[in-house]
């Protein structure tokens, strides 16, 4: 082998060269299977093998023409990157189809490998057909088994989008209820919800369930161009009962994807089978999206998984504390739904770093230890945004003046604004009613209680205003 940088010429000639190229590669695979998740990685990446090394280029190699294709497309720039970065004299990846008497699977597995069937390409034979089969058990519903109906909580600002989820998953392509589009901000609940309705409906052991997110779905139909097989892959998604796509944002500006999809999409409603799909916004703001998309996305339910409430992060806390079988006093859920009020995701990793802390040293949970343990998330909210952001924000948003939000002005042009800001400054930050109030041209802190109530009562009624108000939380957030 003829690898030109020293240090690595030296490395090679004096220790067994395969061996090195194998740890490497072993820890290649690790960061990338860190990188694209578990599932990604084992229906890709674990039928690479190594071959050799010739100049500044590695050879990987493939079982199928499809395989390497769908690699190379993906993950080949990444690839090149990772092994320059762990032997500097490699500079290209050069991804083959492997021929007999070429290893077929990685050397050296990361971990025992449980290929799932119902995830992985079966890329036995190059011969054999290559799309279909691997499409059908690709598109089938991978889904997370803690994500049920049971361990959803329901509160108020999400019981409608629950409401819809259990419909549809009772009766599923219901006139008016399809699709059913979901939204709402990042970590809320929805890719738990669809993941809820597909196993209640897989349950019934009648009915076929696509699960994917609209990012692989994107990455499914360029394989589908690539191999010359978008008829297969067409003809697998038109087959199914339910199709669920996740995070449809991802679409916009991928035209050709969006395009295939509308088609996907028509097709199977007018066959009467059940759509559902998940995005961070509303059909009509999802602007970027196609006009006749978006009309059709907004025909059957859309549903909007508010941000949560104070009272519905107690209920998370509680059931998933209850779940974990640790003791959490009621002072440090109240404490922890006080401080992360941005999304379930966040407040549930937090959580769950008190109780893997308190298993590992068998210590109870306190206050004071969770102040400790979570110092640096803690931290993280506390600087997040400050009462003083969140005034300049709404006034910019409702074009007052900044002064207006400590005036006495009781015009409702001017006071709705400062109950949204009060409002904010209750969810955002960790300051009490009375310190909010003060801040507020020093006004009373039953007059933050009645803008919270009043703020929480007008977003239910009014779903404008619930839109601008989570606007408003999303850009203090970010
Ligand atoms: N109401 C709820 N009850 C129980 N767990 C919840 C609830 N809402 C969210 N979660 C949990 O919070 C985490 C994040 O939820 P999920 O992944 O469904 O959010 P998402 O809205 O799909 O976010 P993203 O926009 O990032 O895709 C999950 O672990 C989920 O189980």
């Amino acid at each position: 082998m003829t690898i030109g940088v020293d240090d690595d010429e030296s490395a090679f000639s004096h220790v067994d060269e395969g061996k090195a190229l194998e740890k490497s590669w072993i820890r290649i695979c690790s960061r990338l299977k860190g990188e694209v998740g578990e599932v990604e990685y084992r229906t890709w990446l674990t039928k690479i093998a190594l071959g050799p090394v010739d100049g500044d280029e590695i050879t990987l190699l493939l079982p199928t023409r499809f395989l390497r294709d769908w690699v190379r497309s993906q993950y080949g720039d990444r690839l090149s990157e990772l092994w320059n970065q762990e032997v500097s004299a490699i500079r290209r990846v050069e991804l083959q189809v492997a021929r007999p008497g070429d290893p077929v699977a990685p050397p050296l597995a990361l971990e025992e490998k449980t290929t799932d069937a119902s995830t992985a390409p079966q890329a036995d034979s190059e011969d054999a057909p290559r799309v279909a089969p691997e499409v059908k058990s690709d598109i089938a519903a991978v889904l997370d088994s803690r994500f049920t109906f049971d361990t959803f909580v329901v509160g108020k600002p999400n019981e409608f989008a629950y409401a819809c989820a259990r419909r549809v998953a009772e009766k599923p392509s219901s006139v008016g209820f399809n699709p059913l589009f979901l939204y709402g901000g990042v970590g809320l609940g929805k890719t738990h919800l669809m993941h809820a309705i597909g196993a209640e409906l897989l349950q019934s052991g009648t009915v076929s369930v696509a699960y994917m997110s609209a990012e692989k779905f994107m990455y499914r139909f360029i394989a589908a161009i690539r191999s010359q097989s978008t008829m297969e892959f067409k003809e697998q998604l038109r087959s199914v009962d339910v199709l669920m796509i996740d995070d449809l944002q991802f679409l916009i500006g991928k035209d050709n994807t969006q395009e295939e999809f509308f088609h996907t999409f028509n097709a199977l409603v007018d066959a009467g089978r059940q759509i559902i799909v998940s995005a961070d916004k509303s059909p009509s703001d999802l602007s970027g999206l196609e006009d006749r998309l978006r009309t059709r996305l907004g025909c059957g339910m859309v549903a909007d998984i508010h941000a949560t409430t104070f009272e519905l992060r107690i209920s998370i806390l509680e059931s998933k504390a209850a779940a974990s079988g640790v003791v959490v006093p009621s002072k440090v859920l109240e404490f922890l739904a006080h401080k992360i009020t941005s999304n379930v995701r966040e407040l549930e990793g937090a959580l769950n770093r008190l109780i893997a802390h308190a298993n590992l040293f068998g210590r109870p949970v306190t206050l004071e230890a969770t102040q400790d343990v979570l110092h640096d998330i803690l931290k993280a909210h506390d600087r997040r945004v400050t009462i003083e952001e969140i005034q300049k924000k709404v006034a910019e948003h409702w074009n007052i003046r900044l002064t207006d939000m400590s005036s006495a002005r009781r015009a409702r042009a001017v006071a709705r604004p400062r109950q949204v800001a009060m409002f904010l400054a209750k969810q955002l930050t960790s300051r009490s009613l009375p310190e909010i109030g003060r801040k507020f041209g020093n006004r009373d802190h039953t007059t933050v209680m009645h803008a919270v109530s009043r703020v929480t009562e007008l977003m239910e009624r009014d779903t404008a205003f619930a839109e601008d108000v989570e606007l408003l939380r999303r850009m203090l957030e970010s």
